[in-house]
């Protein structure tokens, strides 16, 4: 499997395969989102698109990065958001990295958006489709954010099939920039917890997949093929994963 680690803006076409990183905090946020019974959520391109959605569905729950600010219900922030009940809600979010990272990539046959937290169901999804090529966006920080590289690195190695001890890989995250500021209250919208949640590793068994629906990116968990793994099989599999989620409806 060969793999490339991109920022953003080095984005040059597009990939086939994309898995978007970005642990603190968007993707370890929407995983929260999707355990507290969140049915989908929306990747707005902006903050005024946030809110026209929001405007358009009113139960919707618009949540954004930084600040709480008014017309959003819910900021960026995994501790913040823990308690929740969304069950069966559309949550549309807009966060300055991660969700851009998405939405750079919406095109892509396959887009896995994570963290941490879905690690090593995002590696199964990978193992399973068998991609000969996967290009993992490192969202933060111009690509270089460590929090997200070694996240990223991590993955990787898991979906090549390699038995490597998370230790090292947390540890870059824990001492990240990204970490640094959580935890010194630089970043807004945030929980003492955030960092610690943030670097939960396969805290939840569920990957998580955006596609294109009715004009939006729409993130859904994907719980993936259970062991024993089948081989990988190409596209055919991809567009298996898209029509089954969609198939959810909402
Ligand atoms: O919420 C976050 O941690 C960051 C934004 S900021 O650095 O706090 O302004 O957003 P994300 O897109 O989740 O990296
Ligand atoms: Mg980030």
């Amino acid at each position: 499997m060969k793999t490339r680690f991109l920022g953003t803006a080095e984005l040059v076409g597009t990939p086939s395969v994309a898995v978007v990183v970005d642990v603190m905090r968007a993707y370890t946020v929407a995983a929260w989102a999707f355990a507290r019974g969140a049915e989908r959520i929306v990747l707005a391109w902006s903050l005024d698109d946030a809110l026209a959605l929001k405007a358009r569905h009113p139960a919707w729950i618009a949540l954004k990065d930084g600040a709480p600010a008014p017309g959003f219900d819910a900021v960026n922030s995994p501790g913040l958001l823990r308690a929740a009940d969304l069950t069966g809600r559309t949550v549309v979010q807009k966060t300055t990295a991660g969700t851009v990272g998405a939405l750079a990539v919406e095109d892509a046959s396959l887009v896995l958006c994570a963290g941490f937290v879905v690690a090593e169901a995002t590696a199964r999804v990978l193992r399973w489709h068998g991609a000969e090529e996967v290009t993992y966006v490192v969202t933060g920080e111009e690509g270089r954010a460590e929090e997200d590289l070694a996240c990223a690195q991590y993955i990787a190695h898991r979906a090549a099939g390699g038995d490597t001890d998370p230790a090292s890989y947390l540890r870059r995250a824990a001492t990240s920039r990204a970490a640094h500021e959580l935890a010194t209250g630089v970043r807004r919208g945030a929980h003492p917890e955030d960092v610690a949640l943030c670097l939960e590793l396969d805290r939840f068994p569920f990957a998580m997949v955006a596609a294109p629906e009715d004009g939006l990116m729409v993130l859904r968990p994907h719980d993936g093929p259970t062991p024993p793994e089948a081989p990988g099989p190409g596209a055919d599999h991809v567009s298996r994963i898209r029509v089954s989620e969609t198939d959810k409806g909402g």
